[in-house]
């Protein structure tokens, strides 16, 4: 049976992109330096999946920042700001990346998204009236070539142009449609130098086939494509989706001139179903998403094989694959050097799923497989009894009641009561929580984690940034601090390591966004607060202010989304349980005198299901009630707050509102502030800080700007309600920028009170 790989993590085995983009960022290396690590790093992906006999290896799935920004370069819709700046080629991508601000001018960089129910994000596409869509560029023909230097023979991929249009924002009056022609000719010129190459299989993602389409939508891509494959010459094209199944567009795409179909058959709820209907096309290949590229746990190799058998009677012509890219797992075990045996072996990262994609494709179809060394060595793994049940954490979410999901005062009656207590004044400034991970706090850290300094050192280091922290928001005049979360390496990692039931890794990151990577903790068995997490910290900074100091949680949607979850128990009751540890720690936090509580739910949008008729039942019924459950239990005068970032939830307006914090801090810098018009429309009654500048960029905004986004925002908010913050934490920050970006913000905020106090 022939396999098929979809997208291999690009950062490296130990980071290594991200350490050189950093040095080029920080001009420590050239560009010619850049390039030559990532070439090395390709070449090392494309061995690795060679000698694991893959048969479709892809290409161009590598990329510097994003490769959805890759495609945009490469139809020549890049907009014309960052072109002026006259930077080189490799700066120019960068500039749009990142922002920039230098000596060839100041351009903020493009609005950054998650992709899907991802936590990587993309760069979002411009077209304005006059982009020209148009193939300008070499990079997928590029690397085409250098994996045949090498001897591999590859799959090139290519994000396709429906998902790159419903992807796209249109900046000025034309829509999507005014594209379509122009993108389909792009597509054909790819086309055409794919077939001057003698490539044999080219891989299009549509992943947006796998949301809920319009018939527009479903005819756009049907004539996109009709127009692409009537020129594909000796190409075979695979039309590659994920994350979902395409029961929206399945009859079309069957019938559209496609080569092969990649459906995912772990996400996609729908798919056997669509096959079991409509049937699948003797002319086509299938490629199965049977191997999950989203978590951590080895494939039950029983069920895969069972789940291909049962394709066979839809398609005689099947290639194995993986669920999506591999992007989205760690690039390999070898490096977790302190896992205990019997817990790595249920793990299958990057390289290890080669290894199952290899065992899987000669298991399949051989006779007498069960007895084959591979299979019951798999199978051994899964008879075995995993006990990290805790019986006690079981039943406190199993008696949970009505009440456990209420505060028994009003959020209208608290805001008073907490005004009174608070005396904060109108439009009170703060931040989202972290402040710079500079040098020495991340040495703290590692010192601690190598044992070169004992806990004591440890947290008297905390001790002075938190010292430090709080003195630079005093003299800054933030009017709400926060003790800038020096003691974590990220926000729900660090509840990780301090939860039991959680399993932490060395070196298993996965990419963000950029060079920016995260290690998402996992989820081994029932999860409970053993000990106060963050209380010693929060007490410290609040006994050097007599301004309120936000205690600083992650909320229990959040931290089940950013870990990897078990698959043997619901998301529900993970949810639950961790919201049952958070509440301890609200309440230990309220307990010390903590006055403002913070509960981020960074990520309460982002694994919202794509289909809407599942946000429901499937998702908001109890991600809403896990968060509600954290903070029931407070007093009424302390002021309950949450945080997201990407918001985008304008369709879950009221949702939000039922979380029933008190006062909500969102990014809608990049967004530019469309979320507000939705706030209104659906009588918000959270209080508000939408974010008044982007800290995903090194640049300073300036005081003007973030007036004017200001006035903006007042146009549409009471100023009652409104709060004055940045749209994220600082931690990805200099100290530098930082300092200058809050006093413009402090300044900006003062002009504003003054506006609004005559
Ligand atoms: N989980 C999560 N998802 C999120 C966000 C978030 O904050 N967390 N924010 C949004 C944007 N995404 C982001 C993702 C990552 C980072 C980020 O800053 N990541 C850091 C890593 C942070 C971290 O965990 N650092 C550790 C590990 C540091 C490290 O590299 N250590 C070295 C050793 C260094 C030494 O010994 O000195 C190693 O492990 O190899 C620490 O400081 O403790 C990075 O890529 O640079 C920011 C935003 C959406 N998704
Ligand atoms: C990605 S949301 C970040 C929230 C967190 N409190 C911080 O400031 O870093
Ligand atoms: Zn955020």
């Amino acid at each position: 049976m022939n396999s098929s790989l979809i997208g291999f993590p690009r950062v490296g085995k130990l980071r290594e992109l991200k350490f050189a983009s950093e040095k080029y960022f920080r001009k420590e290396i050239s560009t010619e330096e850049l390039e030559q690590v990532a070439k090395g790093l390709r070449e090392m992906h494309w061995n690795l999946q060679q000698d694991a006999g893959i048969s479709h290896i892809p290409s161009n799935d590598f990329s510097y920042y994003d490769n959805v920004l890759d495609l945009t370069v490469l139809l020549n819709a890049l907009p014309e700001s960052y072109k002026q700046l006259g930077l080189s080629e490799r700066d120019t991508y960068f500039a749009a990346a990142r922002g920039y601000q230098g000596e060839a001018g100041d351009v903020k960089a493009l609005a950054m998204k998650k992709w899907f129910n991802t936590n990587y994000h993309y760069l979002v596409p411009e077209l304005f009236d006059d982009s020209e869509i148009k193939l300008a560029g070499d990079k997928p023909f590029d690397e085409y070539e250098e994996a045949k230097q090498i001897g591999v023979l590859t799959k090139p991929v290519i994000i396709g142009g429906f998902t790159f249009l419903k992807l796209a924002k249109c900046k000025g009056s034309k829509t999507i449609n005014d594209f379509a022609e122009d993108v389909a000719n792009a597509y054909i010129a790819i086309l055409d130098r794919f077939n001057e190459q003698g490539v044999e299989w080219v891989q299009f993602d549509e992943p947006s086939l796998v949301t809920d389409l319009t018939q527009a939508d479903v005819a756009l891509f049907t004539a996109l494509y009709e127009k692409v494959l009537a020129h594909k010459g000796n190409v075979k094209v695979l039309l590659q989706t994920y994350f979902g199944d395409i029961r929206d567009s399945y009859e079309e795409v069957v019938g559209l001139d496609f080569d092969g179909i990649g459906l995912d058959f772990l996400e996609g709820k729908q798919t056997l179903a669509l096959l079991e209907r409509h049937g699948f096309p003797a002319d086509k290949t299938l490629f199965a998403g049977v191997v999950n590229g989203k978590n951590i746990w080895k494939s039950d190799y029983k069920k895969v094989i069972a789940l291909v058998n049962g394709l066979e009677k839809f398609s005689q012509d099947i290639v194995i694959s993986t669920s999506c890219s591999l992007l989205h797992v760690p690039y390999t075990l070898e490096n977790e050097t302190s896992l205990a045996p019997d817990v790595s072996r249920y793990f299958a990262f990057a390289k290890e799923k080669l290894q199952e994609i290899k065992e899987l494709t000669e298991l399949i179809g051989a006779s007498g497989y069960e007895n084959k060394e591979s299979y019951l060595a798999n199978q051994q793994v899964f008879s075995a009894e995993r006990v990290y049940e805790d019986k006690h954490v079981q039943a406190s979410v199993a008696s949970l009641t009505e009440r456990d999901f209420v505060r028994n005062v009003p959020r209208t009656k608290r805001r008073a009561i907490q005004k009174e207590k608070l005396q904060l004044g109108l439009l009170p400034t703060t931040t989202i929580g972290s402040f710079p991970q500079t040098k020495e706090v991340k040495q703290n850290r590692s010192k601690y984690r190598k044992g070169d300094i004992t806990k004591a050192e440890y947290d008297e280091n905390i001790k002075g940034f938190i010292k430090d922290c709080i003195e630079l928001q005093e003299e800054l005049g933030l009017d709400v601090l926060v003790h800038g979360e020096s003691e974590r390496n990220d926000m729900v990692e660090f509840f990780g390591e301090n939860l039991a039931g959680y399993i932490f890794t060395e070196k298993a990151w996965v990419q963000s966004y950029g060079t920016r990577c995260v290690k998402p903790p996992i989820i081994f068995g029932d999860i409970r607060r053993e000990n106060p997490i963050t209380v010693f910290y929060s007490e410290y900074a609040q006994s050097l202010s007599d301004k309120p100091v936000k205690g600083m949680l992650t909320g229990p949607v959040t931290i089940l989304n950013w870990s990897f979850p078990r698959e043997d128990i619901s998301l529900k009751e993970m949810a639950f349980q961790i919201g049952l540890a958070i509440r301890e720690e609200v309440l230990d936090l309220e307990e010390a005198g903590i006055k403002i509580i913070q509960i981020d739910e960074a990520a309460l949008k982002e694994k919202l299901p794509i289909r809407r008729e599942e946000w429901n039942s499937e998702y908001l019924d109890w991600a809403i009630p896990s968060f509600r459950l954290c903070h029931s239990g407070v007093r009424p005068e302390t002021q309950v707050h949450t945080h997201m970032c990407y918001s985008e939830f304008e369709e879950i307006v009221t949702d939000i509102d039922n979380m029933d914090a008190d006062v909500i801090s969102f990014e809608a810098s990049r967004s530019k502030l469309t979320i507000i018009d939705a706030l209104k429309a659906n009588r918000f009654e959270t209080e508000v800080g939408p974010g008044v500048y982007d800290i995903h960029s090194p640049r300073v905004p300036s005081v003007e700007e973030m007036v004017a986004v200001l006035k903006n925002a007042l146009t549409k908010i009471d100023e009652e309600n409104l709060w004055i913050n940045p749209d994220c934490g600082l931690k990805t920050r200099g100290i530098k920028e930082t300092r200058e970006s809050l006093a413009n913000l402090v300044a900006a905020a003062q002009i504003i009170k003054d506006a609004v106090s005559v």
